[in-house]
């Protein structure tokens, strides 16, 4: 399937300079999404996985279908405030601008197989922290997925360890 025709090139957004790559129109498309979720699933079926991770919030939206499709438990990465109990919190930099991730510390386990999930892989700020995050709480991660990823960024450099499996590169 041709996926890029259903990402949508949007110029200057959230800022000015910034190419934003839109896959609501991917996502809006039954047959189109759920092609690209059974793609990120073939991945992962090749590894041992207990669990998925999520970013808020477009990691959500991809994560969750991979979960259900492995019939493994979702944890969201959330960002900061929105979690009600005992989190690990980390800030990390991306394309445009800065934020927080926390994540429930009870949510992986000593030695659970993580595979991370999100829309779009940048400067792989997102990708990292939620990598540091896991490794807090003792997880093993796996594998990271993405619909796509900004070849520029060189961002699978900075996490050389993890496998990575991106659907769309640009
Ligand atoms: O590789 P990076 O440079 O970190 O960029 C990628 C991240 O940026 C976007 O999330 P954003 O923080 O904009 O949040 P959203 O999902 O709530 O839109 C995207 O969904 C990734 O998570
Ligand atoms: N260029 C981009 N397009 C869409 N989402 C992004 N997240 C970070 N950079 C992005």
């Amino acid at each position: 399937m041709d996926f890029k025709q259903y990402v949508a090139d949007v110029p200057d957004f959230p800022e000015e300079g910034i190419l934003f790559r839109d896959i609501t129109p991917l996502m809006s498309n039954g047959p189109a999404f759920h092609a690209a979720i059974d793609e990120i699933v073939a991945f992962a079926r090749e590894k041992e996985v207990d669990v998925v991770v999520g970013p808020e919030a477009r990691g959500f939206i991809v994560g969750c279908p991979v979960a259900y499709e492995l019939d493994k438990g979702f944890v969201p990465a959330r960002k900061k405030g929105k979690l009600p109990r005992e989190i690990e919190s980390i800030d990390y930099g991306l394309e445009y601008g800065h934020s927080t991730l926390q994540i429930h510390k009870d949510a992986i386990k000593p030695g659970d197989k993580v595979l991370i999930v999100d829309d779009l892989l940048a400067t792989g700020g997102t990708i990292e922290a939620c990598v540091s995050l896991v490794k807090q709480l003792g997880g093993d991660v796996v594998g990271a997925a993405f619909i796509i990823e900004l070849d520029e960024f060189a961002a699978r450099d900075k996490i050389a360890d993890t496998e990575i499996f991106s659907l769309m590169h640009y």
